[in-house]
């Protein structure tokens, strides 16, 4: 069988997938699954074409520590009990900068440019990069393609992703790229099968996962995004701070000492719902946490929703449609609750029953716009991707380059 398989290293979780490739370029999964809990409670979950059980395993979390522990036992799993033998393999390549707006096959050349995009984004660039260099050594012939998050919001206007700095730098890439953006692709291009009558109007995206972020979608592009240069802006997430003051920064530096290496460290792996909690990073364990601060870091990220959600609204000059999605959205009814909540002003409801039973349109009939839950599949847009490079040695969405 001919087969595709895709991986997304994020920055708790490591997702797989494998698609057979069918007649007329078709895609049929085979597996699904993700070690996720990496460095809380590692948990390997898998199944197959029907949505069996392949593997549900559970790890002391010293044998599971970080990603690239995760990929290998992943990687294992696939290769030796289902004895996956790709035709090409896609991956998720978070940071694409400047250069890449489409997905790209992959050669040496390719790895050295995304290498050097290593420091701005150092918490998944080096994951996402060693499963294709290994590749790359062992299997030189197998084809892999590179599919970016900042491609979907190459469609930004100019004034979207400039910052307020010398046009010099943003000459030299220091811009506003935004995050997420296979999960953003995956909703835009879903919602027209699910909620024909807003697909085209003004969304907002709510990416809820480990790394956080909001997306402005308007006639099924990005106009603005949460995040930035890179993954740190915008709502607090598991491990990173979201929007913060520069002169924290400094005072990190010039007040307590800290180097450039210590400060990235500290703003990409101790801060956020971690940092705030002094618990942990996993919405879940803050969930079910009587502790005074854990109830302190949700409060804070529910609160950031509402304000973002108010900066995009502007962005998008009104808002027609509300989406949840990623491993909060999709998961913790409590949390779209709360985040509903706070879209109170603007006369949106929740339906109570049908948000506990994480039903896809969960806001009353009488809201004043429609919020849905959708399951995001960045995945599939990678398979898609890698299918469509292979097939026509061009990327499956030739997007509208940004004029600026
Ligand atoms: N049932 C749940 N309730 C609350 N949070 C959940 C649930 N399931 C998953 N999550 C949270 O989702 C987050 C991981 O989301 P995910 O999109 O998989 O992140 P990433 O891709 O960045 O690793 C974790 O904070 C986890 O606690
Ligand atoms: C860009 C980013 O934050 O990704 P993830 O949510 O997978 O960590
Ligand atoms: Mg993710």
């Amino acid at each position: 069988m001919d087969t595709i398989l895709v991986v997304n290293a994020g920055s708790s979780s490591v997702k797989f997938q494998v698609y057979s490739v069918e007649g007329e370029g078709t895609l049929r999964r085979q597996i699904k699954g993700q070690m996720d809990g990496i460095g809380t409670r590692p948990r390997l979950r898998a199944s197959g074409a029907n949505g069996d059980s392949r593997a549900d395993r559970c790890y002391p979390i010293e044998a599971v520590a970080n990603v690239p522990a995760a990929m290998e036992v992943a990687g294992d799993w696939l290769r030796n009990e289902m004895q996956v033998n790709p035709l090409a393999v896609g991956h998720r390549v978070v940071h694409g900068g400047a250069e890449f707006d489409r997905p790209v096959l992959i050669d040496h050349g390719v790895v050295a440019r995304l290498d050097r995009l290593v420091p701005l984004a150092p918490l998944h660039q080096p994951h996402n990069l060693a499963p294709v260099r290994s590749i790359l050594v062992n299997f030189p012939k197998l084809p892999q393609v590179a599919c970016f998050d900042t491609a979907f919001h190459r469609t930004h206007s100019a004034v979207a992703d400039h910052y307020a700095i010398p046009h010099q730098l943003h000459s030299e890439g220091v811009r506003r790229y935004g995050f997420h953006g296979l999960s953003y692709e995956y909703i835009s291009k879903t919602l027209p099968q699910i909620a024909p009558e807003i697909a085209t109007r003004r969304i907002i995206v709510a990416h809820l996962g480990s790394g956080a972020s909001m997306c402005a979608i308007k006639g099924g592009q990005s106009v603005e995004s949460t995040m930035g240069f890179t993954a740190l802006d915008g709502l607090p997430m598991g491990t990173r701070p979201g929007q913060l003051d520069p002169g924290v920064v400094l005072y990190l530096m010039s007040e307590k000492g800290l180097s450039a290496a210590k400060v990235q460290d500290f703003l990409y792996r101790d801060c956020g719902l971690k940092g705030l909690s002094g618990i942990s990073n996993d919405m879940r364990e803050l969930e079910a946490s009587d502790s005074f601060n854990a109830k302190l870091a949700i409060d804070c990220f529910v609160y950031r929703i509402g304000l973002n959600a108010g900066m995009l609204a502007a962005a998008l000059q009104g808002l027609d449609a509300f989406v949840f999605t990623a491993g909060i959205g999709e998961n913790s009814a409590g949390i779209r609750a709360r985040v509903v909540e706070h879209l109170g002003w603007f006369g949106v409801t929740l339906d109570a029953a049908e948000n506990a039973r994480h039903a896809r349109l969960i806001s009353r009939p009488d809201s004043a716009i429609p919020v849905y839950v959708v399951p995001t599949d960045e995945e599939l847009m990678i398979a898609q991707h890698t299918l469509a490079l292979l097939m026509n040695g061009k990327s499956h969405d030739s997007r509208t380059k940004r004029v600026s």
